[in-house]
């Protein structure tokens, strides 16, 4: 089964939701990683089975990181909040730059998360 890692800011959770609500169908083909609030929100209101990391600034950026480092993830969707700097900026492009690394598509925007998964769900039936 193939990966896919779900992360949003705090002003993206709720877009996060919404997105997911929409991708819900498709979402439950993939097993689901998250940092934790991101993860048990999804949990909580759409019954995934979200395997949830730690929350983002006390090492869950890092957590993912290190999945995406071991190939252990084949998609990252992370609804990043541009305009709000973060304590941990640092894990943040940390984790960023591990995808580029890795050649691991990476959606930051819900524009490109819903394309993203559009080809994720091709390449799942082809
Ligand atoms: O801060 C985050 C990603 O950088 C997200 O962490 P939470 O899902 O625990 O809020």
């Amino acid at each position: 089964m193939q990966t896919i890692a779900l992360i949003a800011h705090d002003k993206k959770k709720e877009e996060m939701l919404d997105f997911v609500s929409h991708h819900k169908d498709l979402l439950k083909h993939f097993h689901l990683i998250a940092t934790r609030t991101t993860g048990t929100l999804i949990n909580e209101n759409y019954q995934l089975d979200v395997e949830t990391m730690m929350s983002g600034p006390l090492g869950g950026d890092q957590q993912i990181g290190a999945r995406v480092a071991t190939e252990q993830v084949d998609y990252v969707i992370f609804l990043r909040d541009p305009l709000t700097s973060q304590p941990h900026e640092p894990d943040i492009n940390a984790l960023l730059r591990l995808c580029d690394v890795h050649n691991i598509p990476l959606a930051t925007n819900r524009k490109s998360a819903h394309i993203l998964l559009q080809y994720a769900d091709k390449k799942l039936n082809a």
